[in-house]
């Protein structure tokens, strides 16, 4: 991936139906975006307003209907597998549930996002790729488990050595989906001190999503609200008092009940 310009994802017009058009409503309706780089972009809605789909169409896992998803200037539709795979390989992922092979150390599983770059065509040789790992265990604060398995591991540290492999090839944006979901609010903490990290050492990009507006409180520059598919609100979130956006007052419900 190039590191020129500073836009770094773009959609343009974009829609995106699941199934039959005429009795099923868009999952993503006309989305006009502009992400910066080196930004944390939040993406909040309800349940299926169309978050995944929104961070799927980026790393091209589904394609628009309508409109353009561009990544560096280049439209992501359309690419050759090999093209695809250039692609992803500049883009981390983390996704919803951790993920991480039981069988394998944490090293082992840190060094699993070398193995699918290497796939890509980046060759390391065995001593830069161990370095690679243990530094980017340091990175995330788990150097002293790296030899330990997924099962000895809290919620929070997996999580983090989730981020760890997705980090561990420095791609320059990274994709997020509900990273904390299911931790509490210390493990959470930790969590997000690995993304805001990635991005101020790093100057990854980084998209998440977040049912929760504390979260986007904590690290966004900006955040898309997205509700039924349609943008909502965009706002800058240091600038923005999070009590006027809709979807405050939900949270709220949700946290008294
Ligand atoms: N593979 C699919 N096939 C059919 N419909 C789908 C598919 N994926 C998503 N949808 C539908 O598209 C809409 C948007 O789904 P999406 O998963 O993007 O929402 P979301 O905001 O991420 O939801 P959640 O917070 O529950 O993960 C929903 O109505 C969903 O049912």
């Amino acid at each position: 991936m190039e590191t020129t310009g500073t836009t770094i994802v773009e959609f343009s017009d974009v829609s995106k139906y699941y199934g039959d058009r005429s009795d099923q409503p868009p999952a993503l309706d006309g989305i006009d975006l502009s992400i910066e780089r080196g930004e944390i972009f939040g993406v909040i809605g309800e349940s299926g307003a169309g978050k995944t789909t929104l961070l799927e169409l980026v790393n091209g896992l589904t394609t628009a209907d309508a409109g353009e998803v561009r990544v560096d200037g280049t439209t992501v539709a359309g690419r050759s597998r090999r093209e695809m795979r250039m692609l992803r390989r500049g883009i981390g992922v983390v996704f919803q549930g951790i993920h991480l092979l039981s069988g394998r150390t944490v090293r082992q599983n840190v060094a699993l996002g070398l193995q699918i770059s290497r796939r890509g065509g980046v060759r390391r040789t065995h001593a830069e790729e161990r370095a690679a790992v243990d530094e980017m265990l340091a990175f995330v604060g788990l150097a002293h488990r790296a030899d330990h398995h997924p099962a000895e591991l809290s919620g929070g540290e997996k999580q983090r050595v989730g981020l760890a492999r997705a980090l561990v090839t420095r791609p320059p944006l990274l994709l997020c989906d509900e990273p904390t979901s299911s931790l509490d609010a210390s493990t959470t903490a930790e969590v997000l001190r690995v993304l805001l990290d990635a991005r101020d050492k790093f100057g990854t990009t980084i998209v998440v999503i977040s049912h929760d507006l504390e979260v986007v409180k904590a690290i966004c520059d900006r955040a898309l609200l997205l509700e039924k598919g349609r943008m909502r609100e965009l706002f800058a979130v240091k600038k923005t008092d999070l009590r006027t956006i809709p979807s405050y007052h939900e949270q709220v419900k949700r946290e008294l009940m």
